[in-house]
């Protein structure tokens, strides 16, 4: 099952039996449809989540972290961290779409309880249960790294965002984020329902969602793109020290949201862009009934635009480069 986890996965296969020690000495745990722990045979004081696919049609992440458990399986790979990999929406990767029913990545923090009737709902309850019976056991670091791709080409092909919290990030997180390849980071500056916010929120842990490349199917992702990604997660999976000196990550915060408000809404400069596409002030960006959103800034740049969210969803960012 380690050699393919991602088989299982799509399959809803269960292994039998649903834990064990691989040949590498790493003992592991099924512990449902796309969630396994694996952890080295003594104690270890660095607990990481690593998820992907949260949104079913992002599929690069999911295929680093299908390598990423063989490779720990077999030995190629040491482990000196413990781990719970997790593979977000099986049914929507199945069908190649971001989600099924409604945006699993806006049903954390409980927000699932309000759409009881959904095809995701049921799952982010069984992801926050994972996560809270992983993190209940964990004494040391916490640390969740939510693997996503995006939509749009961006301008930045690796990026992160930082959920919101209320202490700031200490600096060397941006040292960290910049020896995996990222070369922006998204600052949120408000609560959310997103995987990451949940874990940084409801069990203290280091969180980022990575945006790697933009979607392609299964089998068509050209990994090598991600080469240095994966390179820092393998180090980190191995208790390795990261290499020092890549260039700092440009660091951007959230001024502005668009919401969709209703099926109204209009996004003026269309959603062709880039994300991180930059407008001057006073560019009418959105409008909806009784709102518009016009750059404030001199210059603000637009994320994640997306006028065919449900109404009550965002519909896109806009940030603002932080000087430093
Ligand atoms: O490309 C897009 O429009 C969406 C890419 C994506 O899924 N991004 C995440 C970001 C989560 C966060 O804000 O931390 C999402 O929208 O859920
Ligand atoms: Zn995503």
């Amino acid at each position: 099952m380690l050699e393919d986890f991602l088989h299982f996965t799509l399959h809803n296969e269960t292994p039998e039996p649903t834990a064990g020690t691989a040949p590498s000495g790493v003992r592991w745990r099924w512990l449902g449809q796309g969630m396994l722990e694996l952890s080295p045979p003594r104690q270890v004081d660095t607990h990481m989540v690593l998820s992907a696919g949260i949104h079913g049609d992002e599929t690069a992440p999911i295929e680093i972290l299908r390598d990423l458990v063989a490779d720990l399986a077999s030995g190629a790979l040491p482990l000196a961290i413990r781990v719970l990999v997790l593979l977000g929406n099986a049914p929507a990767m199945t069908a190649g779409k971001r989600y099924l029913d409604d945006d699993l990545n806006r049903l954390f923090c409980g927000a699932y309880r309000k759409l009881p009737h959904c095809a995701e709902s049921p799952r982010a309850a069984a992801l926050e249960r994972a996560v809270a019976g992983f993190f209940d056991e964990a004494a040391g670091a916490r640390w969740h790294l939510d693997l996503h791709t995006a939509i749009r080409p961006s301008v930045f092909e690796r990026f992160a965002l930082l959920p919101h919290r209320t202490a700031p990030y200490r600096e060397d997180v941006f040292d960290w984020l910049a020896a995996l390849d990222i070369s922006a980071v998204l600052n949120h500056r408000e609560q959310s329902n997103t995987f990451t916010y949940f874990s940084c929120s409801q069990h203290n842990a280091l969180a980022a969602t990575l945006e790697l490349g933009k979607v392609m199917p299964f089998g068509m992702n050209d990994l090598t793109r991600f080469a240095k990604v994966t390179d820092g997660l393998r180090l980190m999976l191995s208790g390795q020290p990261l290499p020092q000196g890549a260039p700092r990550p440009r660091i951007f915060d959230v001024v502005g949201q668009l919401d969709k408000q209703s099926e109204r809404f209009v996004l003026v400069v269309g959603s062709q862009m880039a994300n991180f596409t930059a407008y001057p002030k006073g560019t009418l960006i959105a409008t909806d009934d009784g709102y518009q959103y016009a750059v404030a800034h001199e210059e603000e740049r637009i994320v994640f635009p997306n006028p065919k969210v449900k109404v009550g969803l965002r519909a896109g960012l806009m940030v603002v480069e932080r000087v430093v």
